[in-house]
């Protein structure tokens, strides 16, 4: 597999050059061209892919049962500029996390290039924050892991507490992260992200997991990053968080483009390609 291409380009800088009809170029920040990405699943279908049996195999000098390839994303090329939210659908197992993961740098190409104008951040519903801490420990840690300085986490560690809406009911900051639930968990690692400026934000199925309070505090948020010039990508399955927070979407079957374009029209015709 290639290695996935992350650099900057040219042309992205913060004077953008001008067009013809004196309107300012729009500033790409991802571009995603002919991008294939293929999983490796080793010992698939045979039960023999446990580490003994692989040890076994080495010593043995045999070869390795049969590895199963799954073509996750076939040959989806776009590119996304600053200040836009874009949506991602398509019906599970189409290829949404998959392509979430490798512009955020987590998964290699097997074709194709990924191009980023700045560092992509990945905030999942299964981003890693540590269980047996508590979640005040999480919030400093989690900050700091985002390049703020033990001033900055300091300043914001009460507007983050108080986003993540944890302490709404009594004092579970202080409690280790895996007394809470999943929704509050899920609160907690997107007030901790959406706390800094992203470059380029990359949101899975973050807020489908709140109550409807809070996926109206992290919509407003996500408007409000957007015009801190970042660039927002939304997974979701909630169509309607699509229609408020993204004005262009990209549907995916199948690891392939179907439809990309302004979001009313695209959700509309993949709620038609549903019905049918
Ligand atoms: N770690 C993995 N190893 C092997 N195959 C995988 C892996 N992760 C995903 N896949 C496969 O890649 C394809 C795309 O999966 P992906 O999770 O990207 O879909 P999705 O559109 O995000 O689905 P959902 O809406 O259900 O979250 C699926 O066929 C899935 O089985």
């Amino acid at each position: 597999m290639a290695d996935i291409a992350m650099s900057n380009f040219r042309g992205a800088s913060q004077d953008a050059p001008k067009t013809a009809s004196s309107e300012p170029a729009r500033t790409p920040t991802v571009v995603v061209d002919d991008v294939h990405i293929v999983y490796k699943v080793h010992g698939a279908g045979s039960g023999k892919g446990s580490a003994t049996s692989a040890l076994s195999r080495l010593i043995a000098k045999k070869r390795s049962p049969a590895i199963r390839e799954v073509h996750a994303v076939r040959g989806l090329s776009f590119t996304a500029y600053k200040g836009e939210a874009v949506g991602l659908i398509g019906s599970n197992g189409s290829g949404k996390s998959t392509m979430l993961a490798a512009i955020a740098g987590l998964l290699p190409t097997a074709k194709g290039a990924i191009y980023t104008n700045g560092q992509p951040s990945l905030l999942g519903v299964n981003a890693a924050l540590m269980n047996d801490l508590t979640g005040d420990r999480n919030v400093i840690l989690g900050c700091l892991a985002m390049g703020m300085t033990p001033k900055e986490v300091e300043s914001r560690y009460q507007e983050i507490v108080d986003f993540s809406g944890i302490n709404e009911k009594g004092d579970f900051i202080s409690l280790p992260m895996r007394t809470y639930s999943s929704g509050m968990a899920a609160r907690l690692r997107f007030s901790i992200a959406a706390a800094k400026t992203h470059d380029v934000l990359l949101i899975d199925e973050a807020l489908a997991t709140g109550d409807q309070k809070f996926q109206k505090r992290s919509e407003a948020r996500i408007r409000e990053l957007r015009k801190e010039a970042g660039t927002v990508f939304l997974v979701s399955h909630n169509n309607n968080a699509i229609r408020d927070t993204c004005e262009r979407t990209i549907w995916i079957e199948k690891g392939e483009l179907m439809m990309d374009g302004h979001t009313d029209e695209v959700v509309r015709e993949y709620e038609k390609h549903n019905r049918a």
